[in-house]
């Protein structure tokens, strides 16, 4: 039997691991076994918390269709709370430090990917008003922040169907690692309204990555200075980047309940 705990940034939820002292040995499969929720634990991402030579724990994240990818800014947030202090983690997008703050966690997310092939797309293009489109929707933006988002800022997110929208672009051939999508709105001053697909999971009530992600790219629009709100169906986030430096992303981190799995049957 293992352990694990039940936990969520703003409604996008987990299952977390502590694989630190077990030999779980975690597959695409396995993990889209326990993301299931209806025959197995169910959650938007998997989670494994284990050692690090580099850091003080390393994170591995599985998407619920079984993907492992490099980031996830919600489960980062978790991670402090989870290991019971602030905590350097070693992930596959690069070491990031976790601090934990009244209800929730600060996170230096380090520094935001612009160039064309470090997002990545199929070909060159500028990522700051990309020269494409689908359907109706204005010219994106493009930002990797350990994980790659494309970002559109509409009038309004009311009648946006993100259902179709959001599996078309993400398994777009421009994007060959596929891609977050996240629809914004600007809803004021340093305030955004945002709604994402995110890559392997679906619509989910929030999505930390794709937050910081909106958030570097209305600064680098103009449309934001300074921190920034970003409002998400399950709730606020607040990112904060300047052109050239970190991205610090400040929210809520909840634990739900702990449990226990015979793993070997997933
Ligand atoms: N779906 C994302 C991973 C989870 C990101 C999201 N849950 C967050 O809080 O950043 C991807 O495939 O890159």
């Amino acid at each position: 039997m293992g352990r694990f705990s039940k936990m969520h940034g703003l409604g996008n939820d987990f299952v977390v691991i502590d694989a630190r002292e077990s030999t779980l040995d975690m597959t695409e499969a396995r993990a889209m076994a326990i993301a299931d929720r209806h025959a197995g634990i169910g959650c938007d991402q998997l989670i494994l918390i284990g050692n690090s030579d580099r850091a003080d724990v390393s994170m591995r994240i599985f998407n619920s269709d079984g993907s492992e990818v490099e980031a996830c800014g919600n489960a980062t947030r978790c991670v402090p709370l989870f290991v019971g202090r602030d905590v350097l983690i070693e992930t596959k997008a690069g070491l990031l430090d976790a601090k934990a703050v009244d209800g929730g966690a600060s996170v230096d997310m380090g520094q935001p990917r612009l160039e064309w092939d470090a997002i990545p797309l199929a070909y060159a293009m500028d990522t700051l008003t990309m020269p494409v489109s689908w359907e109706d929707l204005p010219a994106p933006v493009a930002v990797n922040v350990g994980n790659p988002h494309v970002i559109f800022f509409l009038d309004d997110l009311d009648g946006v169907n993100f259902d179709r929208l959001g599996p078309l672009i993400e398994h777009d051939p421009l994007f060959p690692a596929r891609v977050n999508v996240n629809f914004a709105q600007i809803a004021g001053n340093n305030h955004i309204r945002l709604v994402v697909w995110e890559r392997g999971a679906g619509l989910t009530r929030a999505c930390g990555t794709g937050a910081c992600a909106t958030a570097v790219a209305a600064v680098r629009r103009k449309l934001a200075s300074g921190p920034t709100t970003v409002s998400l169906p399950g709730g606020d986030l607040v990112i904060d980047w300047t052109p050239g430096g970190h991205i610090m992303m400040t929210g809520p981190a909840t634990h739900v309940f702990d449990g226990e799995a015979d793993w070997a049957r997933f």
